[in-house]
Protein backbone atom coordinates (compact mmCIF):
# COMPACT_ATOMS: atom_id res chain seq x y z
CA UNK A 1 0.00 0.00 0.00
CA UNK A 2 1.26 3.46 -0.81
CA UNK A 3 2.23 6.05 1.98
CA UNK A 4 -0.55 8.35 0.98
CA UNK A 5 -3.31 5.93 0.37
CA UNK A 6 -5.21 6.68 3.77
CA UNK A 7 -4.63 10.39 3.23
CA UNK A 8 -5.08 11.41 -0.65
CA UNK A 9 -8.07 10.15 -3.01
CA UNK A 10 -7.46 10.29 -7.01
CA UNK A 11 -8.94 13.59 -8.91
CA UNK A 12 -7.00 13.56 -12.12
CA UNK A 13 -5.35 10.15 -13.02
CA UNK A 14 -2.17 9.59 -14.41
CA UNK A 15 -2.92 8.69 -17.80
CA UNK A 16 -5.49 11.64 -17.91
CA UNK A 17 -2.49 13.99 -16.48
CA UNK A 18 -0.12 12.77 -19.14
CA UNK A 19 -2.52 12.97 -22.51
CA UNK A 20 -3.16 16.44 -21.22
CA UNK A 21 0.32 17.52 -20.89
CA UNK A 22 1.25 15.69 -24.18
CA UNK A 23 -1.38 17.75 -26.03
CA UNK A 24 -0.09 21.13 -24.04
CA UNK A 25 3.36 20.58 -25.35
CA UNK A 26 2.12 19.94 -28.94
CA UNK A 27 0.03 23.08 -29.12
CA UNK A 28 3.03 25.25 -27.51
CA UNK A 29 5.09 23.36 -30.31
CA UNK A 30 3.15 24.91 -32.84
CA UNK A 31 3.00 28.18 -31.51
CA UNK A 32 6.32 28.77 -31.04
CA UNK A 33 7.63 27.69 -34.24
CA UNK A 34 10.84 30.11 -34.89
CA UNK A 35 11.31 31.68 -31.90
CA UNK A 36 13.63 30.82 -28.81
CA UNK A 37 11.72 29.64 -25.90
CA UNK A 38 12.40 30.48 -22.27
CA UNK A 39 10.68 28.23 -19.80
CA UNK A 40 10.37 29.73 -16.40
CA UNK A 41 9.17 26.95 -14.41
CA UNK A 42 7.92 27.95 -10.51
CA UNK A 43 9.49 26.44 -7.56
CA UNK A 44 8.50 24.32 -6.41
CA UNK A 45 5.10 23.24 -7.48
CA UNK A 46 5.64 23.07 -11.17
CA UNK A 47 8.44 21.14 -11.24
CA UNK A 48 7.17 17.68 -12.21
CA UNK A 49 4.65 19.54 -14.81
CA UNK A 50 7.00 21.68 -16.26
CA UNK A 51 9.65 18.97 -16.55
CA UNK A 52 6.70 16.31 -17.78
CA UNK A 53 6.04 19.30 -20.32
CA UNK A 54 9.21 19.89 -21.69
CA UNK A 55 9.77 16.63 -22.51
CA UNK A 56 6.44 17.22 -25.30
CA UNK A 57 7.72 20.72 -26.44
CA UNK A 58 9.86 19.77 -29.59
CA UNK A 59 11.73 22.80 -30.03
CA UNK A 60 14.87 23.62 -28.40
CA UNK A 61 14.30 25.37 -25.54
CA UNK A 62 16.12 27.39 -22.19
CA UNK A 63 15.05 26.54 -18.75
CA UNK A 64 14.97 28.68 -15.96
CA UNK A 65 13.60 28.36 -12.32
CA UNK A 66 11.79 30.79 -10.35
CA UNK A 67 10.71 30.15 -6.60
CA UNK A 68 8.20 32.02 -4.87
CA UNK A 69 6.28 30.92 -1.56
CA UNK A 70 2.89 32.13 -0.32
CA UNK A 71 1.39 29.23 1.39
CA UNK A 72 3.19 29.01 4.46
CA UNK A 73 2.56 25.08 4.98
CA UNK A 74 -1.07 25.23 5.37
CA UNK A 75 -4.54 25.46 2.89
CA UNK A 76 -5.08 29.58 2.47
CA UNK A 77 -2.05 31.90 1.12
CA UNK A 78 -0.54 34.39 3.39
CA UNK A 79 -1.14 36.56 0.71
CA UNK A 80 2.47 38.07 1.25
CA UNK A 81 4.45 36.16 -2.21
CA UNK A 82 8.09 36.05 -1.84
CA UNK A 83 10.85 35.30 -4.34
CA UNK A 84 13.04 32.50 -2.29
CA UNK A 85 14.89 31.62 -5.21
CA UNK A 86 15.46 33.86 -8.74
CA UNK A 87 16.03 33.16 -12.37
CA UNK A 88 20.03 32.76 -13.32
CA UNK A 89 19.78 35.36 -16.38
CA UNK A 90 18.71 38.63 -17.42
CA UNK A 91 14.88 37.93 -18.86
CA UNK A 92 14.65 41.08 -21.46
CA UNK A 93 14.03 40.26 -25.04
CA UNK A 94 13.24 36.76 -24.36
CA UNK A 95 9.81 34.64 -25.15
CA UNK A 96 9.00 33.52 -21.46
CA UNK A 97 6.33 31.17 -21.04
CA UNK A 98 5.87 30.77 -17.21
CA UNK A 99 4.86 27.43 -15.98
CA UNK A 100 2.93 26.77 -13.00
CA UNK A 101 0.85 24.51 -11.47
CA UNK A 102 -2.22 26.17 -10.03
CA UNK A 103 -3.66 29.29 -10.06
CA UNK A 104 -5.96 29.65 -7.07
CA UNK A 105 -6.28 33.38 -5.48
CA UNK A 106 -4.23 34.36 -8.07
CA UNK A 107 -2.41 36.40 -5.84
CA UNK A 108 1.29 34.71 -6.73
CA UNK A 109 0.53 35.15 -11.18
CA UNK A 110 -0.34 38.48 -10.37
CA UNK A 111 2.53 39.21 -8.52
CA UNK A 112 4.87 37.81 -10.96
CA UNK A 113 3.46 38.62 -14.50
CA UNK A 114 4.37 41.85 -13.25
CA UNK A 115 7.39 41.27 -11.69
CA UNK A 116 8.62 39.60 -15.05
CA UNK A 117 6.96 42.28 -17.28
CA UNK A 118 9.05 44.38 -15.23
CA UNK A 119 12.14 42.90 -17.09
CA UNK A 120 10.63 43.85 -20.09
CA UNK A 121 10.70 40.17 -21.77
CA UNK A 122 10.23 40.01 -25.61
CA UNK A 123 6.77 38.23 -24.89
CA UNK A 124 5.29 36.70 -21.75
CA UNK A 125 2.86 33.83 -21.71
CA UNK A 126 0.97 31.50 -19.00
CA UNK A 127 0.68 27.51 -19.00
CA UNK A 128 -1.11 26.33 -15.67
CA UNK A 129 -2.02 22.57 -15.51
CA UNK A 130 -4.87 23.52 -12.80
CA UNK A 131 -7.18 26.95 -12.65
CA UNK A 132 -9.17 26.81 -9.68
CA UNK A 133 -11.63 29.68 -10.63
CA UNK A 134 -13.62 29.75 -7.46
CA UNK A 135 -11.31 30.65 -5.37
CA UNK A 136 -9.70 33.42 -7.66
CA UNK A 137 -9.31 36.86 -6.09
CA UNK A 138 -7.72 38.63 -8.83
CA UNK A 139 -8.59 37.46 -12.91
CA UNK A 140 -5.35 35.78 -14.55
CA UNK A 141 -5.54 34.88 -18.20
CA UNK A 142 -4.17 31.75 -18.89
CA UNK A 143 -2.50 30.95 -22.26
CA UNK A 144 -2.28 27.30 -22.07
CA UNK A 145 -4.37 25.69 -19.04
CA UNK A 146 -4.77 21.77 -17.87
CA UNK A 147 -7.76 21.41 -16.07
CA UNK A 148 -9.90 23.54 -14.34
CA UNK A 149 -11.09 21.99 -11.06
CA UNK A 150 -14.15 22.64 -8.23
CA UNK A 151 -12.64 24.62 -4.61
CA UNK A 152 -10.89 21.36 -3.85
CA UNK A 153 -6.95 21.53 -1.81
CA UNK A 154 -4.96 19.12 -4.22
CA UNK A 155 -1.75 17.38 -3.61
CA UNK A 156 0.51 15.49 -6.21
CA UNK A 157 2.59 15.78 -8.97
CA UNK A 158 3.85 18.28 -7.68
CA UNK A 159 1.74 20.39 -5.39
CA UNK A 160 2.11 19.49 -1.91
CA UNK A 161 0.46 19.86 1.92
CA UNK A 162 2.40 21.24 4.35
CA UNK A 163 5.62 20.32 2.05
CA UNK A 164 4.41 16.82 1.49
CA UNK A 165 2.03 14.64 -1.11
CA UNK A 166 4.59 16.41 -3.99
CA UNK A 167 5.63 12.62 -5.08
CA UNK A 168 1.85 11.28 -5.01
CA UNK A 169 1.84 10.62 -9.20
CA UNK A 170 -1.55 12.00 -9.51
CA UNK A 171 -3.60 14.87 -8.65
CA UNK A 172 -5.36 14.08 -5.28
CA UNK A 173 -7.35 15.33 -2.85
CA UNK A 174 -7.12 15.51 0.83
CA UNK A 175 -9.22 13.48 2.81
CA UNK A 176 -11.10 15.67 5.41
CA UNK A 177 -9.65 19.13 4.18
O1 LIG B 1 -3.02 31.42 -6.85
P1 LIG B 1 -2.43 31.34 -5.48
O2 LIG B 1 -3.49 31.34 -4.41
O3 LIG B 1 -1.38 32.36 -5.21
O4 LIG B 1 -1.78 29.89 -5.34
C1 LIG B 1 -0.93 29.32 -6.29
C2 LIG B 1 0.48 29.17 -5.81
O5 LIG B 1 0.50 28.48 -4.54
C3 LIG B 1 1.40 27.37 -4.62
O6 LIG B 1 2.69 27.76 -4.26
P2 LIG B 1 3.24 27.78 -2.74
O7 LIG B 1 3.27 29.18 -2.24
O8 LIG B 1 2.48 26.78 -1.93
O9 LIG B 1 4.73 27.32 -2.94
P3 LIG B 1 5.28 25.88 -3.52
O10 LIG B 1 5.04 25.89 -5.02
O11 LIG B 1 6.72 25.88 -3.18
O12 LIG B 1 4.49 24.79 -2.83
C4 LIG B 1 1.35 26.99 -6.08
O13 LIG B 1 2.49 26.25 -6.46
C5 LIG B 1 1.25 28.32 -6.78
O14 LIG B 1 2.54 28.88 -7.00
O1 LIG C 1 -5.04 23.33 -3.86
C1 LIG C 1 -3.82 23.55 -3.66
N1 LIG C 1 -2.95 22.55 -3.33
C2 LIG C 1 -1.63 22.76 -3.08
N2 LIG C 1 -1.06 23.95 -3.16
C3 LIG C 1 -1.85 24.98 -3.50
N3 LIG C 1 -1.52 26.28 -3.64
C4 LIG C 1 -2.63 26.92 -3.99
N4 LIG C 1 -3.68 26.07 -4.05
C5 LIG C 1 -3.22 24.84 -3.75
Amino acid sequence: MAFYENDVGTLIDEAKLQERVRALGAEITRDYQGKELTLVCVLKGSTFFAMDLARHIDLPLTLEFLGVSSYQGGTETTGEVRITTDVSKPMAGKHLLIIEDIIDTGLTMSFLLENLRARHPASLKLASLLEKPARARTKIAIDYKGFVIDDVFVVGYGLDYAEKYRNVPFIGVMKGK
